[in-house]
């Protein structure tokens, strides 16, 4: 069953209400995408990981992500493509605080692009479910470098310029390997396989009962 954007926040946010607090659903996110991607890459131990995160809470799996890949060996840079003071969520703070407890990531922030390594994996934690208009910068350059990158790349809940809704692109927007979104599937996602490559959607605890007089 594929659901609307507005429907995902609301049962996220009823789901919220109910005590499964977005925090554990974006922790149950990061790890979900990150079991899809080793399914895919094998072993991650030592693969140089480039994951690129936005100031919201695609971000924020993002940096779910990047914890675990740690866990599993790989050589994991972060770029937040912004400064650290402007985090949008509390969750997302949370775990960019986290990070920066963990000598074993990289973390990178600013506007510059320059790496000393050629990723493997880049992760897409730049946009998700909330974008709006024009694609902007420093997201637009991100962006950019994504697509002139050779190497594997992986989207997190959509790829970044792809609206979830309507399956309209903006007028940047990644091309994709692979594609986690996450409770149920969004209209507009699966119109263009093209760019979200092999797509799933997977459960993230939310309680079903947070559907009601949703769905
Ligand atoms: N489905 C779930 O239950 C869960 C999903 N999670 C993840 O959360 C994101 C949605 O997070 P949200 O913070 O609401 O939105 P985004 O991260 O997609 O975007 C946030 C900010 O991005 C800026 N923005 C929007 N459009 C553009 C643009 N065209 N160019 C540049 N920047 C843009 C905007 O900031 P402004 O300051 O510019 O207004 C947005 O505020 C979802 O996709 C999942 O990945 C959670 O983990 C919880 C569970
Ligand atoms: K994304």
């Amino acid at each position: 069953m594929e659901i609307t954007v507005d429907q995902m926040y609301n049962i996220e946010n009823k789901g919220h209400d109910m005590g499964f607090l977005k925090k554990f659903m974006m922790e149950n996110a990061g790890a979900a995408a990150v079991r899809r991607l080793l399914e895919k890459i094998g072993n991650a131990e030592s693969k140089n990981i480039l994951i690129f995160v936005g100031l919201g809470n695609n971000g924020g799996d993002g940096l779910v992500m990047a914890r675990h890949l740690a866990g599993y060996g790989a050589k994991v840079t972060v770029m937040l493509l912004g400064s650290p003071d402007k985090i949008k969520t509390e969750e997302s703070n949370w775990n960019w605080s986290i990070l920066e407890k963990m000598p074993s990531v990289k973390l990178m922030s600013g506007d510059s692009l320059e790496f000393n390594f050629k990723p493997d994996v880049i992760i897409d934690g730049i946009l998700g479910t909330g974008i709006t208009g024009e694609i902007r910068e420093p997201y637009a350059s991100a962006i950019n470098y994504i697509n002139e990158t050779d190497c594997y790349k992986f989207a997190v809940d959509v790829p970044s310029g792809l609206d979830p809704q309507t399956g309209e692109t903006a007028n940047i927007f990644t091309k994709c390997n692979m594609t986690v979104t996450f409770h149920k599937m969004k209209e507009g996602i699966p119109k263009r396989k093209d760019l979200t490559g092999e797509l799933y959607a997977e459960k993230i605890g939310i309680p079903p009962e947070a559907e009601e007089g949703i769905l």
